[in-house]
């Protein structure tokens, strides 16, 4: 039987079976986390309708839920598809963009938590802010380093049975017991809009391949940004060539490559 304990061997598990992954993301990043899903080798599918959302979650192998550009019915859409994967115990992720800038979307993290995502993927600042602590957040953007967020994400961890990573300059990964940090990636990487988001259903596509690991899953998943933010950034003149080359970056990663370049070490 083929391992698939490292994040090539879950790379190339995902290539060879393409998951069908349920993502409700903002307007913003629909084209781009398509695309990264596709170029990953994922099959991305963004349905979130409160009349089918539900039922597609029924067909999908993971959900992720990315409150981006919120509105009362997207909220009826993504409380329908998280219900389903809980219930069906498929993998979700959640990505709490912003949520501590208005009551409206305070009040929708606190619902969806409610519905146990099984990964919470954010930036420092919406981690921070998740365990109720300060953060200097601005709008949709991180404006505190990650091992400041440390801290926040193992509490998180622990309180919602959940994976939590913490992305940025070096990004963290925890389920509340083991973690890790993950070195790699790209300045530009922030200066490309929804990148992040694309990451969420990127975790979606691996988690959907690797169920029985979650934790390795989402590592595999951000250790994939890493080392293709690196490659792409390598011939990049600025945010507009890194987004392009980013994709292809993508695309050409390999399995062996991957597990010899990421940068994991235990945190
Ligand atoms: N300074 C940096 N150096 C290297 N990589 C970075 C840096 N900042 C972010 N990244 C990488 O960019 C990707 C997106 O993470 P980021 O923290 O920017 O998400 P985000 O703030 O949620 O983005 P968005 O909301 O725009 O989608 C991750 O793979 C992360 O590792
Ligand atoms: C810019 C922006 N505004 C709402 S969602 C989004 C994409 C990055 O999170
Ligand atoms: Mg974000």
């Amino acid at each position: 039987m083929q391992t698939r304990t490292t994040p090539g061997a879950m790379l190339k598990a995902m290539r060879e079976k393409p998951p069908l992954v349920q993502c409700i993301t903002n307007y913003v990043a629909m084209n781009i986390a398509a695309n990264v899903l596709l170029a990953a080798g994922a099959s991305p599918a963004m349905v979130h309708a409160a009349e089918e959302a539900g039922e597609f979650a029924g067909i999908a192998s993971a959900v992720t839920i990315n409150i981006g550009t919120l509105s009362t019915q997207w909220i009826d859409g993504m409380q329908a598809a998280a219900k389903v994967a809980t219930s069906t115990g498929k993998p979700w992720v959640l990505d709490p963009v912003a949520h501590y800038a208005t009551a409206f979307r305070r009040n929708a993290v606190a619902d969806l938590l409610a519905l146990r995502p099984t990964i919470i993927r954010g930036n420092a600042s919406e981690i921070i802010a998740l365990a109720g602590g300060e953060s200097r957040g601005q709008g949709v953007d991180s404006r505190d380093p990650v091992e400041q967020a440390e801290s926040s994400a193992r509490w998180l961890a622990e309180r919602q049975r959940a994976v939590v990573a913490v992305t940025g300059a070096v990004d963290f990964v925890t389920d509340g017991e083991r973690a890790v940090r993950i070195e790699g990636g790209s300045v530009l990487m922030p200066r490309v809009t929804a990148l992040g988001c694309s990451l969420t259903c990127l975790v979606g596509a691996f988690a959907a391949t690797v169920p029985d690991d979650i934790f390795g899953a989402t590592v595999a998943a951000l250790s994939t940004f890493a080392i293709a933010g690196e490659e792409a950034a390598l011939g990049a003149a600025g945010p507009g060539s890194f987004s392009w080359r980013f994709l292809d970056a993508l695309a050409a990663l390999d399995a062996e490559t991957l597990d010899a370049r990421a940068r994991i070490s235990a945190a």
